[in-house]
C-alpha cells in the first residue's frame, strides 16, 4: 500500500527549471502616485524603472536611482546581517523580535521582496515568522501593533459579516487562514493576539506553495477571550468579554464561513489553533459543506503518520512491522486524537482488521494513562482507552514514567503543549526500549513547549534514537564527528500541499483520501540512505518541491473520487488525463513566484 518510490534524485534542479522559466506577466493596478508606494503588494520601492514611474505617476516621488531587485535584496540582507552582529549576546527574546520586527518593516513595505527573502532564507527566516517567535509575538502583539493585517471578524459583528467581507480589498481570495485564538500553540488562549499564527502560516503558503500573496486572507474570529491577564491588560486590542459557548458561538462561525463562501465560493479554509472542542465540532460541521480542514488534527496526523512510517525503516525493518510497533501518545487533545486516529486507520488499513488496531498504542493526558475506568472519559479519547483486563502491572490515570517502563515502547510522541514532561527519568527509561531504535517526536510547540530538547533526548534516552520536535533545534553534536539528527516535526510539511492540491484540482471538500494521499507522498519522500542516518523529513530547504508533490498527490485523489472540479482553464478532464509527472508540473506551474512583475494601470 504504501508507495515507496524514490522520486527523481535531480529534484531540486526541476524546481529551478521550472522555475527560471517564469517571465512575469503585466499586473494590472487601479492606482496611481503615493498610493502604489504605500501599497506592499505592488510597491518596488526604489526598483520602479523610469517608464514605469513615468506611467504610474512616481517621477519625482522616489530618488532618482533605479535599484535593481537583486541589488535590493543584497541590501536588506546586509541590515539584516548587520541587526544579528549588533544583537549579538542579548537575550534570545530580544533577538527574536528585533529579527521579527525588520522583517515584518519589510513585509508591510515590498512583499515581493520580503517573500524573496523568505523564500531564499527560508530555514533562518521560518524560525522568525512561524514557529517559534511567531509564539512570542502573538504573547506582545498587542504592545507590538502597528498596523492590521488580514480581517477581524467579533462577536459584535453578528448580521454584519455578509457585508464587512466585501471590505477586502482582492477580489479574489485562495487560501484563507482562520483562528479563534483559543488554543496558540501550547501557549494556551491568547485571544485576538492570535492573529499572529494565521499570518506565519499563510506566509508558510506564499512560500511553500506559491499561493499568491495577493489571494491570501488572514483571519481572526474575535468571539472574546477567557485569558483574565489579557482582559486586564490596558493594551489588550481585543473584545473584553469571556469567550462566546454553545449556539452563541458557532453562529458567528456559520455566518462567517457562509459570508466567505457567498464571495469566495472556491476559497480553501484552514482552521488553526482552536481549542479541542471547537476542532472537532467544526470540522464536523463544515468538511461535508466547505473545501476547508482542520490542520491541527489533520495536518499535524499526516506529518506525524509519515514520521512513525519513517521510524520503522530507521529501525531497518520494513512497513509492514508497523502494527507491531508500541507507540506511546501524550496528550490527548485535538493533535494527539488526531495523530492516533489516523495512525489506527493506518494499522487497520495493513492488518485488515479495525477491532485490534488500537492494541499498540497508549494515550496519556495530563491525567495519565486513558483507560475506560477513567471518569468523565472524553468520548472523542474513547476509542483509545485501554481495557484494565489487558494492560496487566498497570492502571488507569498511570504516570508516564510507569508507562515507559512497562510499555518498553517503540515511539515516544509528545503533543500535550507541556515543556519537559519527557523528563530524565523518562528519557532514562526509554533505553530499556523494546526497540533497536526508538524514537522520541517532541513535537509540542513553541521551543518551550516541547517536551524535551534535542540535547537531552540524545544524552539520556542514547546516541541510537531518533529525534523530532515541532519547533527548530540545532543537530546535536555526540563526539567523534558523530551528530544526532534533528528532524522538524511540523504540520508544515503538509498544510500547504493540501491546501494547494485542493486548490488547483478545484475539489468542493478535503476527503481523507486526500489527506491520506499527502501522508503517504510526505512518508515516501526520504530515500532509504536519509531514513538510516535518522533523517525522517526533508529539509525546509526543499519545501517547495515537496509541496509540489504533497499537492499533486491531493490533487490525484481528488481525480481519483471525482471531486476535481477544475481550476481557472484547467477543466476536470485535462486533470484527469494528466500523468503524475505532468500533474506535478501542473502544480508547479500555478506557483506564485516574487519577481516584479511590469505594472499596467487601469481606471
Ligand atoms: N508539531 C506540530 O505540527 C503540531 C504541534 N502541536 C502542538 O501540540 C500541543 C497540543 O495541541 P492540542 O492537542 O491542540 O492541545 P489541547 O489543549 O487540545 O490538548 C493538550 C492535551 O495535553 C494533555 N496534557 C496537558 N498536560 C499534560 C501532562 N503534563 N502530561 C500529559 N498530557 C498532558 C491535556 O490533558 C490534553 O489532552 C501544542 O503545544 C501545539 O503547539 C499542535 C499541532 C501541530
Ligand atoms: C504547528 C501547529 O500548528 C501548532 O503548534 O499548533
Ligand atoms: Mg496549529
Amino acid at each position: 500500500m504504501w508507495n515507496l518510490t524514490r522520486f527523481a534524485s535531480s529534484r531540486l534542479s526541476r524546481t529551478r527549471r521550472l522555475f527560471s522559466s517564469a517571465i512575469p506577466g503585466p499586473c494590472i493596478v487601479h492606482k496611481r502616485g503615493t498610493d502604489i508606494l504605500h501599497d506592499p503588494w505592488f510597491n518596488k520601492d526604489t526598483g520602479f524603472p523610469l517608464t514605469e514611474r513615468d506611467r504610474l505617476g512616481l517621477r519625482g516621488l522616489l530618488p532618482p536611482r533605479v535599484i535593481s531587485f537583486e541589488h535590493q535584496y543584497d541590501r536588506f540582507m546586509d541590515s539584516y546581517h548587520s541587526l544579528e552582529k549588533n544583537t549579538k549576546g542579548q537575550p534570545d527574546s530580544v533577538v527574536a523580535l528585533a529579527k521579527w520586527r525588520i522583517l515584518n518593516r519589510l513585509h508591510d513595505r515590498n512583499e515581493t521582496l520580503y517573500y524573496r527573502a523568505l523564500m531564499d532564507n527560508i530555514k533562518d527566516f521560518a524560525p522568525i515568522i512561524y514557529t517559534p517567535t511567531v509564539g512570542l509575538v502573538c504573547q506582545n502583539y498587542s504592545g507590538l501593533f502597528r498596523r492590521p493585517r488580514g480581517m477581524y471578524f467579533s462577536a459584535k459583528d453578528k448580521g454584519e459579516m455578509m457585508s464587512m467581507i466585501y471590505n477586502w480589498p482582492a477580489q479574489q481570495v485562495d487560501m484563507i487562514v482562520l483562528t479563534d485564538g483559543s488554543r496558540i500553540l501550547g501557549l494556551g488562549d491568547l485571544g485576538v493576539q492570535g492573529i499572529g499564527i494565521p499570518i506565519g502560516k499563510l506566509d508558510m503558503y506564499v512560500a511553500a506553495a506559491g499561493i499568491n500573496p495577493q489571494r491570501i486572507l488572514p483571519v481572526m474570529l474575535d468571539v472574546g477571550t477567557n485569558n483574565q491577564k489579557l482582559l486586564e491588560d490596558r493594551l489588550y486590542l481585543g473584545l473584553r468579554q469571556p469567550r462566546l459557548e454553545g449556539e452563541e458561538y458557532l453562529s458567528v462561525v456559520d455566518e462567517f464561513m457562509e459570508a466567505v463562501h457567498t464571495r469566495w465560493p472556491k476559497a480553501v479554509v484552514q482552521f488553526e489553533d482552536f481549542q479541542m472542542k471547537w476542532a472537532f465540532e467544526t470540522l464536523d460541521r463544515y468538511r461535508k459543506r466547505f473545501c476547508m480542514f482542520n490542520d491541527d488534527i489533520q495536518g499535524t496526523a499526516g506529518v506525524a503518520l509519515a514520521g512513525l512510517l519513517g521510524s520503522v525503516r530507521a529501525q531497518g525493518r520494513s512497513l509492514a512491522n508497523f502494527p507491531d510497533q508500541k507507540i506511546v501518545v501524550v496528550g490527548a487533545g485535538s493533535a494527539g486524537l488526531g495523530v492516533l486516529s489516523t495512525a489506527v486507520q493506518a494499522v487497520a488499513r495493513m492488518t485488515g482488521s479495525h477491532e485490534t488496531a488500537a492494541q499498540n498504542f497508549f494515550l496519556l493526558d495530563k491525567d495519565g494513562l486513558i483507560t475506560k475506568e477513567r471518569k468523565n472519559l472524553d468520548p472523542a479519547a474513547a476509542p483509545f482507552a485501554k481495557d484494565p483486563g489487558q494492560i496487566v502491572g498497570l492502571r488507569e490515570g498511570a504516570s508516564l514514567l510507569e508507562v515507559v517502563k512497562k510499555v518498553k515502547p517503540d515511539v515516544l510522541l509528545g503533543l500535550s503543549g507541556v515543556g519537559g514532561v519527557f523528563n530524565e527519568e523518562v528519557l532514562k527509561a526509554l533505553r530499556e526500549s523494546g526497540s533497536t531504535r526508538p524514537a522520541i517526536f517532541a513535537m509540542s510547540n513553541p521551543t518551550m513547549n516541547a517536551e524535551c530538547t534535542a540535547a537531552d533526548a540524545f544524552k539520556h534516552a542514547g546516541e541510537n534514537i531518533v529525534f523530532a520536535s515541532g519547533s527548530p533545534f540545532e543537530n546535536v553534536q555526540l563526539g567523534n564527528g558523530k551528530v544526532g539528527y534533528v528532524n522538524q516535526a511540523n504540520n508544515m510539511y503538509l498544510f500547504p500541499g493540501i491546501g494547494l492540491g485542493s486548490l488547483v484540482s478545484g475539489a468542493r471538500f478535503i476527503t481523507d483520501g486526500m489527506l491520506q494521499a499527502a501522508a503517504e507522498c510526505l512518508a515516501s519522500y526520504m530515500s532509504d540512505e536519509e531514513i538510516q542516518k535518522g533523517i525522517l523529513y526533508p529539509s525546509i530547504n526543499s519545501i517547495r518541491h515537496i509541496t509540489a508533490e504533497v499537492g499533486a498527490s491531493v490533487l490525484r485523489a481528488a481525480v481519483a473520487e471525482g471531486l476535481a472540479e477544475g481550476h481557472g482553464e484547467v477543466g476536470p478532464n485535462e486533470l484527469a488525463h494528466m500523468s503524475k509527472e505532468e500533474t506535478v508540473e501542473y502544480v508547479f506551474r500555478n506557483m506564485w513566484f516574487p519577481v516584479y512583475s511590469p505594472l499596467v494601470h487601469e481606471k
